[in-house]
């Protein structure tokens, strides 16, 4: 896909960004989930401006210091326009600090729609473009190449569901196919052939979570990032990040959002709450 390590565009690859941006700040992805829960438990009344100055306090607070931020659309899309509005401000904020924005949308959908999202999300003019987004594969592997190509052409990512972290998720995560092969390894092994060749880390990454069971899916010939939630809230620790995936696995990007979040809305707080999970992260990969 990417063999030289560049988007098509010549701008650097996602890859190469993310890899660079992890060596540089560490392994860790902060969600900016604005639960109305974690509102109140700042202070902050449930509307609005309450909104805003959450999702604003947690994006300055980190984006200096943390490798990705993941805002969750679905909590700034209840806000209808002016919460569309939050998020454009979280997304210039955190990338003018330094942060890559990995977009939590989940889409998916028929090719041609698949396209317009890519538009949405991927292209350099669009207001809500990130670094990255998350997709599922829903409707098939094969129905999100739009967003691939748009990805690969403007230097962007994409982070595809394949064993997510929800108890739910192994019903249809785990099924298996005619070749005796789960939905979650095909998943993977799709990714894997988009990334083949690209250095130093292709830009198809895929989502696995920490709560898992180990050896459920191999990222072995993957050759890009693994977004791993479920810590704290969801019961995973950083011990489980060995557990589910041993020792060697390359490209492995953590994310936790309310267990960094609840300890705001006092900056100094979520900074040094982003720089212990560093730190445990650090103690168990290499
Ligand atoms: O794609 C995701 O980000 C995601 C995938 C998954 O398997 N599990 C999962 O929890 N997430 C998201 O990661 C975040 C986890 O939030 P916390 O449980 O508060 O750390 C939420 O925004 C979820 O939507």
């Amino acid at each position: 896909m990417n063999g030289a390590g560049g988007a098509s565009s010549g701008v650097p690859s996602f890859g190469a960004r993310l890899t660079e941006a992890v060596a540089a700040r560490g392994p860790l992805c902060v969600g900016v989930d604005p639960h109305p829960a974690l509102l109140e438990a700042w202070g902050l009344p449930l509307d609005v401006a309450g909104f805003e100055r959450f999702a604003l306090t947690a994006t300055e607070a980190l984006a200096d210091s943390v490798a990705v931020l993941k805002p969750q659309s679905a909590f700034f899309e209840a806000y209808g326009a002016a919460g569309i509005t939050v998020l454009e401000r979280v997304i210039s904020t955190a990338r003018q600090a330094g942060a890559l924005v990995l977009l939590d949308v989940k889409r998916g959908d028929i090719g041609s729609t698949m396209a317009a999202y890519a538009a949405a999300y991927l292209a350099d003019t669009a207001p809500l473009a990130a670094d990255a987004i998350t997709v599922s594969p829903y409707l098939g592997f094969g129905a999100l190449e739009p967003a691939f190509t748009r990805a690969r052409e403007t230097g962007r990512g994409v982070f595809v569901l394949a064993r997510t972290s929800n108890p739910e998720g192994h019903t249809v995560q785990r099924a298996r196919d005619s070749r005796d092969v789960t939905v979650a390894q095909s998943i993977v092994d799709e990714a894997a052939k988009l990334n083949a060749g690209a250095e130093p880390l292709g830009d198809v990454g895929v989502v696995v979570g920490a709560t898992v069971e180990p050896d459920e899916v191999r990222l072995d010939t993957l050759n890009g990032p693994v977004l791993v939630p479920g810590f704290g809230a969801q019961g995973a620790t950083a011990e489980d990040l060995r557990r589910v995936f041993g020792s060697g696995v390359r490209g492995l990007l953590p994310t936790s959002s309310r267990d960094i979040l609840r300890h705001g809305p006092d900056a100094e707080a979520l900074r040094a709450a982003a720089e212990r999970a560093k730190d445990s992260i650090a103690s168990i990969l290499p």
